[in-house]
Order: structure tokens, then C-alpha cells, then sequence
């Protein structure tokens, strides 16, 4: 599919490890999780690296899909809610839970987890403006244009040399 933003933020597996690594960093020194909440599906991979660092065992999800199409956002669908026995830990409103999720673009799927989990704590790896004021912690803001590709979403492909696309 054509890509629709004008800018492009291409992510190694190496740089997105480098960068979960990081936010769990930036978590470390702000409290406790009882509980990992991640947003599938691109959630899994810096879940699976936060809670390596910061020792946590109990880790849920949560399924939604908003963008069917690659860059299109299709209507948002929650395919699996958050367990009652994560939601009951500490009061019911998610306080001892960690969400992560691999990136804010418009907020909207950050939105509805955090009315299932009002007083949890959300981290995402990536974050656009739109998106920035429902995030807690996040690592790298990019401007609203610009696509992020996820390393597990590309492939090796030969490119032209540079010198091939400013010949007239
Ligand atoms: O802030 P938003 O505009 O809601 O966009 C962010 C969400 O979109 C992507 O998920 P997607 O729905 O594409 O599903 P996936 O995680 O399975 O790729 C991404 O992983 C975030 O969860
Ligand atoms: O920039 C993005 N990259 C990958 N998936 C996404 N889902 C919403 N925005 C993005
Ligand atoms: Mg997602």
C-alpha cells in the first residue's frame, strides 16, 4: 500500500529494543506494577522487554485494532477486554497496572483502555502529538506526518541508489 504521511520513521528490531529498554528505564524510578496491561498487538514486543527489566510476571492484554489497512484508521474494535481478576487488583481502577502499547498516534485506542483502567499508569515506546497528553511515559515524540514502520512489519528490499531518484 501507498504510503499516505510524508515522513518516515523507519525502526530496527535493534533500535526498538534499545528504545523499550529505555522506557522501562524511565519506569523504573516510578513505582510498582503489580500488573502488565499490553495493548495488543503491537503492544507485545516492548511488554515483553519492559517486563524482563522490571521483573513483572503478571501480564494481560488487551485486543483492539483500529488501523485495518495499514495507514488506514478503520473504526475501533475491542476484541478482548482486560480480565476482572487484573481489573480487581488494588481497587478496581488499574492503579498498580502498567498499560503499554508501542505507540500514541490520535489517542483514540489510549482512550478506551484508560476508561476500562482510569488510574493506570500508560507507557508507549512512541508518541505523537495527539496522543501525547494520554500517555504517562513515553520515550520519542514524532510529528503527526510521519509514520512510524515497525521493525516486524518490513522486510529486506534493494534500494536505489541515492543518486539513481536526483538524476533529472
Ligand atoms: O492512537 P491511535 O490512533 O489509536 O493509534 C495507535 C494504535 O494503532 C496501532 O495499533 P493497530 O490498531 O494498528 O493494531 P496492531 O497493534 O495490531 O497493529 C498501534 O499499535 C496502537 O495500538
Ligand atoms: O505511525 C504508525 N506506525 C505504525 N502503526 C501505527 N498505528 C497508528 N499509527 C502508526
Ligand atoms: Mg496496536
Amino acid at each position: 500500500m501507498e504510503n499516505q504521511q510524508p515522513k518516515a520513521f523507519p525502526v530496527s528490531w535493534d533500535q526498538f529494543h534499545r528504545d523499550s529498554r529505555a522506557l522501562a528505564w524511565r519506569l523504573s524510578g516510578q513505582g510498582k506494577w503489580e500488573a502488565i496491561v499490553c495493548i495488543t498487538r503491537g503492544g507485545l514486543v516492548p511488554a515483553a522487554i519492559v517486563a524482563r527489566e522490571l521483573g513483572i510476571r503478571m501480564i494481560e492484554t488487551v485486543c483492539i485494532a483500529s488501523y485495518h489497512d495499514y495507514e488506514e484508521q478503520g473504526e475501533l474494535q475491542v476484541i478482548k477486554s482486560v480480565d476482572n481478576r487484573v481489573i480487581n487488583l488494588d481497587g478496581g481502577k488499574g492503579a498498580s497496572v502498567l498499560v503499554i502499547d508501542d505507540l500514541v498516534d490520535t489517542g483514540g485506542t489510549a482512550r478506551v483502555v484508560r476508561e476500562m483502567l482510569p488510574d493506570a499508569h500508560f507507557a508507549t515506546v512512541y508518541a505523537k502529538p495527539m496522543g501525547r497528553p494520554l500517555v504517562d511515559t513515553f520515550v520519542t515524540e514524532v510529528s503527526q506526518d510521519t509514520w512510524i514502520y515497525f521493525p516486524w512489519d518490513m522486510g529486506w528490499q534493494f534500494q536505489p541508489p541515492i543518486a539513481h531518484s536526483t538524476q533529472g
